[in-house]
């Protein structure tokens, strides 16, 4: 078997149309234009880069971007205050604080900090606790992103499929969790601690793997068929590119995997574009509960 690719790249460019709609309409009817608060402390250049791709996308959908750049040294009291600003200022609908925070600064002080009706990332406890329960409010960005393309490949169906999610992060796969368990999957969640891994991976009809290991999960692991879900962004060396050359690889082993399953997602151009465009849908939905509007369906889980 060869595997269908799974395009997180155009899915997530399609997304980004219809969020344009959304714009578009809140403009239009409300007098409302959506605004992204991006805070990033330090000079890391893969962060920079990364927060500068949010950025250029939220502005070609129409919303206001603000962009946040403090210097590695910022106290933590300084960045408290920045959050109570955009906390108060009206026209942010959305506030991201890149992670990792610098070693001198509390990043849950920071997260609690954040008002929950703009916390875009999914990241307060009250966010967490309403995606627990079903109800509106932004939803963790990869997460929603993976489950956005698992449902279009399911045609919206994911009943009674086993998923196994390799990881259980606050960021992904916890929330990854929560979200298979609302579309009625049985969900298996391992950890660092598993047995036989392996074995339980095979046992998946849906695989969403997020562990933060270079192509850990081997083509053997899976069951012939599965659908395989690669979060994992892994920078690894690629000597056969040249000298001291870099590239991205997932936590999947891609090849291997690719003869086994039916469809996976690709590292790059698959769950990574999608966490962007997630965060896009997530300030629509913000913006719209600030605003007591209903949030638009095929943005939210
Ligand atoms: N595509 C995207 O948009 C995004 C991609 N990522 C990528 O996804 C990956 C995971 O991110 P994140 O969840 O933040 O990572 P974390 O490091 O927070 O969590 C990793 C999880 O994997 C588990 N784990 C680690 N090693 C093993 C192992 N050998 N066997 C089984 N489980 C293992 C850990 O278990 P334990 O809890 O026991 O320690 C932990 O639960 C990374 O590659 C990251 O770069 C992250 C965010 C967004
Ligand atoms: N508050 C906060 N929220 C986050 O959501 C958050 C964060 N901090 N810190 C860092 C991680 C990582 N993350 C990525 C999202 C998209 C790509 C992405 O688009 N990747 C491209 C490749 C990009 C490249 O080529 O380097 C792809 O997979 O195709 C990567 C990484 C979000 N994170």
């Amino acid at each position: 078997m060869t595997a269908k690719i799974i395009d997180g790249k155009l899915f997530a460019e399609n997304l980004r149309g219809a969020i344009t709609g959304h714009v578009a309409r809140l403009k239009s009817e409300h007098g409302i234009t959506p605004g992204l608060a991006v805070v990033i402390v330090g000079e890391d250049p893969a962060s920079q880069v990364y927060v500068s791709n949010k950025a250029k996308q939220t502005a070609e959908v129409g919303m206001n971007s603000f962009k946040h750049e403090l210097p590695a040294d910022t106290s933590e009291a300084d960045l408290l205050a920045l959050v109570e600003k955009l906390n108060a200022h009206p026209a942010v609908h959305g506030i991201l604080v890149q992670l990792p925070l610098p070693g001198h600064i509390d990043t849950t002080k920071v997260i609690e900090t954040i008002d929950p009706a703009k916390d875009v990332d999914c990241f307060t406890p009250a966010n967490v606790g309403k995606v627990q329960i079903g109800l509106p409010g932004p939803v963790s960005c990869t997460p929603l992103g993976c489950l956005m393309l698992l449902r279009d490949h399911f045609a919206g169906d994911l009943t009674g499929k086993h998923a196994v999610i390799l990881g259980r992060s606050n960021l992904v796969g916890k929330p990854m969790a929560q979200l298979l368990l609302r579309d009625n999957c049985t969900v298996t969640v391992a950890h660092s601690n598993t047995q036989n891994l392996a074995d339980v991976v095979r046992q998946a009809d849906i695989v969403v793997a997020a562990v933060g290991r270079p192509e850990m999960v081997r083509g053997d692991w899976l069951k012939p068929g599965a659908v395989v879900i690669d979060v994992g962004i892994n920078r690894v060396p690629a000597p056969e590119k040249g000298e001291g050359k870099t590239k991205l690889v997932g936590d999947v082993a891609y090849a291997e995997a690719a003869e086994v399953a039916s469809a996976i997602t690709p590292v790059p151009g698959g769950v990574g574009p999608m966490t962007i465009a997630c965060l896009l849908a997530n300030t629509i939905t913000t913006a719209s509960l600030i605003n007591g509007l209903v949030p638009p369906s095929d943005l939210t889980a």
